[in-house]
């Protein structure tokens, strides 16, 4: 099926924006790996936020959704009694922590994903989890999911990783840690990228009485062996999820009200907001009412615009779309992470954004796409039909590209946004957006071409 959006001429009104992924995530492994019971306040309730919860109960994790919170049952300082085949299916998040922790228990394991985690990169953390003592092989041979860890526990010692490929791999063996023998000791070489994420990470651990430092320049980090103390967690804003609301209201002159939005999140990705003001629209926090206004002044987004994505990756797609629009260029650079995620996230922009007559160039740095420029324009004809190369992020960005074009696009992977933003369609039928689901076959020759 596809889904054919039609255009809107303006976009206003009231959106809930869903809470934090990356933060619902690491509040339900705290909980497992804690002793006690841990709430978990305001969770996001969505396809890999499920995928974590499943990989944890299979951990020894008990895990309640009750209506508005979570409650987990923690299986403490026993060391974690991992099912024999733990179903990580597309989240990079859930794979690399569940391998690293499968590595600080004794029987076999074995963890696995969809076809597009099976084709991720893991064999740097694989390598690292060696370093530390583990006994663990990839059963395709080539250092990919579906792995399978002998059980040979997790001794400690040092480990070494790069810092340009994933921020997950330092955040797998952060959480894994504090279950070795003896101390870890993690080297990053190279430039550390996403370091936001990992600043979660570390603030998460510490918060659960974790041993745990990292130097100023976040490549060295020890963990001592310790126990993760229960909690409870109020989840906040996902900044990611947000970024498509704003990217609209950014599109359309007028305002927009967000709710559940606190305005203390450490994702690298509130990195939005600010880019929104520097477009020349404004931006208004209210913190009594948990809610954000966006007030966007006819001729707002006209100049020439720079931005660094090393700390907020997961903007890259939105900020391809906003930039559609951008009356003069915009211009985006420290993205080369993004090839190694669900999609090669600038590559699938561009191509797509290209189709529909976006004027879209991407950057190379040391041969590898690191970023993009868009020159933007008032709107464009539509009508085409867009692939989101089966990535959530790619759907919801090129959704929200398509809302000032002057007819209706088809987009297929409209069913992913349950893997992060399952009220993605009704948010956006708030504000008139119409979406009708199509059979593939009624796509017209030249459309489909
Ligand atoms: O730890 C996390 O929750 C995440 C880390 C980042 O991964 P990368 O460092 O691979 O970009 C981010 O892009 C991903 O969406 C979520
Ligand atoms: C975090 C994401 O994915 P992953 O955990 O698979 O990297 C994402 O795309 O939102």
């Amino acid at each position: 099926m596809l889904l054919k959006v039609d255009p809107v001429d303006s976009f206003s009104g009231t959106f809930r924006v869903p809470s934090s992924k990356p933060e619902t995530q690491r509040a339900i492994l705290v909980g497992t790996l804690a002793d006690g019971t841990t709430r978990v306040f305001n969770d996001l309730r969505c396809d890999e936020t499920e995928t974590m919860k499943n990989a944890c109960r299979a951990i020894g994790a008990k895990i309640t959704e009750h209506d508005d919170f979570l409650e987990i049952e923690g299986i403490g300082q026993s060391s974690p009694r991992i099912g024999r085949v733990i179903q990580s299916r597309g989240s990079g998040l859930v794979f690399r922590v569940v391998t690293a922790l499968a590595s600080a228990q004794p029987s076999p394991v074995v963890v696995t994903g969809d076809a597009t985690l099976r084709n991720r990169v893991m064999e740097p953390l694989l390598q690292a989890l060696r370093e530390l003592g583990a006994d663990i092989e990839s059963i395709v041979g080539k250092d990919q999911a579906p792995v399978v860890n002998w059980g040979h526990r997790l001794k400690g010692g040092t480990c070494r990783l790069p810092g340009d490929i994933s921020s997950q791999f330092i955040t797998a063996i952060l959480f894994a840690a504090p279950l070795a023998e003896g101390p870890v000791e993690i080297e990053v070489t190279g430039e550390v990228f996403s370091k936001s994420y990992i600043r979660q990470t570390l603030a998460s651990l510490t918060e659960a009485g974790i041993k745990v430092s990292a130097s100023e320049d976040m490549r060295h980090y020890q963990v001592e062996p310790s126990a993760y103390q229960a909690q409870d967690f109020t989840t906040r804003e996902d900044y990611t999820s947000a970024s498509y609301l704003l990217a609209a209201a950014a599109l359309f002159p007028g305002r927009t009200v967000l709710t559940n939005v606190y305005g203390d999140s450490m994702q690298g990705e509130f990195a939005i907001v600010p880019i929104l003001e520097q477009l020349g629209v404004s931006v208004t926090f209210d913190r009594a009412t948990s809610t954000l206004t966006v007030d966007n002044p006819p001729g707002s987004m006209r100049g020439d615009f720079a931005v660094d994505v090393r700390d907020c990756p997961n903007i890259v797609p939105t900020l391809a779309a906003l930039g559609a629009y951008v009356q003069g260029s915009l211009r985006v650079t420290g993205g080369r992470l993004t090839r190694f995620h669900k999609a090669s996230r600038i590559e699938a922009m561009a191509s797509e954004l290209t189709r529909a007559g976006v004027d879209i160039e991407v950057l190379y740095e040391d041969g590898v796409c690191d970023g993009f420029v868009v020159r933007g324009a008032q709107t464009y004809p539509g009508g085409v039909t867009l692939s989101s190369w089966g990535d959530h992020r790619i759907f919801m960005s090129l959704f929200v590209a398509g809302l000032r074009m002057q007819s209706a696009n088809r987009f297929s992977g409209f069913e992913d946004v349950r893997l992060s933003f399952p009220t993605f369609l009704e948010e956006f039928a708030k504000a008139g957006v119409l979406t009708t689901a199509v059979e593939e076959e009624n796509v017209p020759a030249e459309a489909a071409a």
